[in-house]
C-alpha cells in the first residue's frame, strides 16, 4: 500500500534472548519532516535507528524505507536504498587514518563510477556547505576541534545527495555555543536540501530548534508521538522529567516555530 511516509515501521518487535526492547512498535516518518526520537537510557533509541538503517533486523514486524522492505529485499535494492540516505553517527565517527578530504570522498569513491576530478569538485562543494575552509582539507581528524569533526562527518553524510538524513545525538560532546551553531547549520541545510531527518537526541535545545514531531520510547513501546508542544503536555513521568523546567519554553517557542514552518510550507505550496 502506498503511503506518504519515507519510513514505515510496522508492528516491530526487537528481542535479545528473553529481553524485549521493542514491543509491537509502529511509527511512520513523513516526507520532509524532522522526527526526533527520545526516551530514557536503554529504551531502545539507538537500536531503533540501527533497525531503520538495516544494520539489524527486527525479531518480528517490517521496516520499509522509501517503500523498500529492508529485510528480505535483494542486495542491489538495499544498496540503492542505502545510497539515498546519509548518517551522522555519534561523535562523528570519522576514519582516523583518512584526511578530511578522503573521509568525505569515501562514499563517492565507493560508487566506483566517478572520475577523481569530479570527486574532488563534489567533496569541495560539500565541505563548503558545512563551512570547512580549504586550509583544513588535508588535515587528519585528530587535528580538528569537536565542532569541525561533526561538520566533516555531516559533509560525508551528505556526499551522495541523500533525501534522508539520520542523526545520532548530533550535538553530544559540543559546548553550548558550538552546539547552537551546529544545530543552525543542520536546520539551514535541511531546508535548502529538502531533507527528511530522523534524529536521536537528549538535548532539549536541539529538539526545539529542529523537530517537527517527537516520538517518545518508554516501557518497550512508543509512548506517544506528536509535535513538541503537544508532547510536553504528556503527564508520563519520563516526559515530565525530560522537560523539567523547559515545558513552558517548549510550548511557547515550538508553537511559534510550528506556525513559522506552516507559513513557509503554505507559501511554498
Ligand atoms: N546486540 C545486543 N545484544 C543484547 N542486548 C542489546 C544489544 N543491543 C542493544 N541491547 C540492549 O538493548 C537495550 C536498548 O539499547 P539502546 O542502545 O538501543 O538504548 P538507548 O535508548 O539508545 O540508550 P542510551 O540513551 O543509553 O544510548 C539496552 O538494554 C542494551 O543493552
Amino acid at each position: 500500500m502506498a503511503t506518504d511516509n519515507v519510513i514505515d515501521i510496522d508492528s516491530v518487535w526487537t528481542q535479545y534472548g528473553d529481553i524485549v526492547i521493542h514491543r509491537d512498535l509502529t511509527l511512520g516518518v513523513h516526507y520532509g519532516e524532522v522526527m526526533a526520537i527520545i526516551g530514557g537510557s536503554g529504551s531502545g533509541k539507538t537500536t531503533l535507528l540501527r533497525l531503520m538503517l538495516g544494520l539489524e533486523g527486527p525479531s518480528r514486524g517490517t521496516i520499509k524505507v522509501f517503500g523498500v522492505p529492508l529485510q528480505g529485499c535483494a542486495a542491489g535494492d538495499l544498496r540503492q536504498t542505502r545510497n539515498r540516505w546519509g548518517v551522522l553517527f555519534q561523535e562523528g565517527a570519522l576514519f582516523s587514518a583518512l584526511s578530511v578530504f578522503d573521509n568525505v570522498a569515501l562514499p563517492l569513491r565507493e560508487l566506483k563510477a566517478l572520475p577523481e576530478d569530479v570527486i574532488r569538485e563534489l567533496v569541495m562543494m560539500k565541505l563548503d556547505l558545512v563551512e570547512i575552509d580549504t586550509i583544513s582539507v588535508n588535515k587528519m581528524p585528530a587535528e580538528l576541534s569537536g565542532g569541525m569533526v561533526k561538520r566533516v562527518a555531516l559533509a560525508r553524510a551528505l556526499a551522495l545527495n541523500p533525501e534522508l538524513l539520520f542523526l545520532d545525538e548530533p550535538t553530544a560532546g559540543l559546548d553550548p555555543e558550538r552546539s547552537h551553531g551546529f544545530v543552525q547549520l543542520i536546520e539551514s541545510l535541511r531546508r535548502a536540501l529538502n531533507l527528511t531527518v530522523v534524529m536521536v537526541t537528549h538535548d532539549v535545545d536541539t529538539l526545539l530548534a529542529l523537530s517537527d514531531r517527537v516520538a517518545v520510547l518508554a516501557n518497550q513501546q512508543l509512548l506517544t508521538v506528536g509535535p513538541l508542544w503537544e508532547i510536553v503536555q504528556n503527564k508520563d513521568p519520563f516526559v515530565q522529567n525530560f522537560f523539567l523546567g523547559h515545558g513552558k519554553r517548549c510550548e511557547q517557542e515550538n508553537i511559534k516555530d510550528f506556525r513559522d514552518k506552516m507559513a513557509v510550507r503554505l507559501h511554498a505550496a
